[in-house]
């Protein structure tokens, strides 16, 4: 009886990997309050995706990031958003990842390897869940395509609901910051703590009751790989720059303006006095903003301390409804009390 084992180097290489993505798998997660459970996260063919996209239709384009192009698509009775990446898998993917030697070693293999790196990125992906983070469905990966799949939040991104000028008051506002705030906060808190670090009005995302979710979470492990720059540079080391990019996401998200870049917070000073604010929680909502943009970085507040803050306001805000205050460019003109 002859027994074929194949190349016994292959055969290793593949064990190699299949153990890390294992312990991948088996990984600590956080359990935050507002944790889901992952629901199993389905591995689609790319005539699926073909199909729910009607062949990746322009008409089914909804926007392109650095990731690549995003549709949307009819998968059953359900709308997803696809992000279909620009380039296929590149064997430097798996350089970055391994050592020298080690890639030496798996020689011809690397095609088969680069696409497990890739699926025990989706899988971690899909383990980080939460009600303010948007849930990664599934994914499609063969050594010509790549595919992620999201659910879909109908109102787009709060970069896209400013542009469209459409109302949002105070209070709803300040329910979207503290959604995203909590979204943020659950990444830091995982075991171990994983930073966005891509964080701006284009990633929170909107659904039909303008809930808010902080979308791509945990995918800086494919984007690294592929030598992204930070969105924030100035937001300094990677403890700070979340809460450096939630500061200009506050900004922006009150002002409806993308901020300029600041230098200093002596800047960030200098933009916001012209523009001072009578009612009582804009004081505490501008606080929170500015300690976020604080220089030196360290000087910066925690997420959870920010999720408090935003939590405060909210309160107060529900607490004074009745006594509305339109948002708006009018608003700026309002002086100190
Ligand atoms: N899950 C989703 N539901 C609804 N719209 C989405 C979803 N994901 C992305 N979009 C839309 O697609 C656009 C592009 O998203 P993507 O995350 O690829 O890039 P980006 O955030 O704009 O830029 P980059 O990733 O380069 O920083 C978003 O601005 C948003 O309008």
């Amino acid at each position: 009886m002859v027994i074929y084992i194949g190349t016994p180097i292959a055969t290793i290489a593949i064990l190699i990997a299949l153990f890390w993505i294992s312990r991948i798998l088996c990984g600590k997660n956080s359990n935050t309050s507002s944790t889901v459970t992952p629901p199993r996260l389905i591995e689609f063919s790319m005539e699926e995706l073909r199909q729910a996209t009607n062949n990746f239709d322009m008409a089914n384009t909804i926007g392109h990031g650095c990731y690549g192009v995003v549709y949307t698509g009819l998968i059953g009775d359900k709308i997803v958003v696809i992000k279909r990446e620009w380039c296929g898998l590149q064997p430097r993917f798996l350089a970055e990842v391994y050592t020298e030697n080690f890639v030496d070693f798996i020689g011809n293999n690397l095609c088969i390897c680069d696409i497990l790196w890739y699926v025990s990125q989706v899988s971690y992906m899909s383990k980080i869940q939460h009600r303010n983070l948007v849930n990664l469905l599934g994914y499609c990966c063969d050594d010509e395509n790549q595919l992620l799949v999201f659910e879909y939040m109908v109102n787009g991104s709060v970069r896209d609901y400013l542009d469209a000028s459409r109302d949002l008051t105070f209070k709803k506002r300040i329910s979207i910051a503290l959604d995203a705030a909590k979204g943020l906060l659950h990444l830091h808190n995982l075991d171990p703590p994983v930073q966005h670090k891509r964080f701006t009005t284009s990633k929170v995302l909107l659904d039909a009751d303008l809930n808010a979710k902080v979308s791509d979470p945990g995918m800086l492990g494919l984007l690294e790989a592929r030598d992204l720059r930070l969105v924030n540079p100035r937001g300094g080391l990677a403890e700070t720059i979340d809460v450096f990019s939630f500061g200009l996401f506050l900004l922006e998200l009150i002002t409806g303006e993308k901020p300029d870049v600041f230098e200093s917070n002596e800047e960030i000073v200098q933009w916001i006095l012209p523009r001072m604010f009578t009612r009582s929680s804009f004081k505490p909502y501008m606080k929170i903003t500015l300690e976020c943009l604080n220089y030196p970085a360290i000087d910066r507040p925690k997420m959870d301390v920010v999720v408090t803050e935003l939590e405060t306001i909210y309160q107060n805000e529900v607490i004074s409804e009745d006594r509305g205050v339109a948002l708006g460019s009018e608003l700026f003109n309002i002086t100190i009390e």
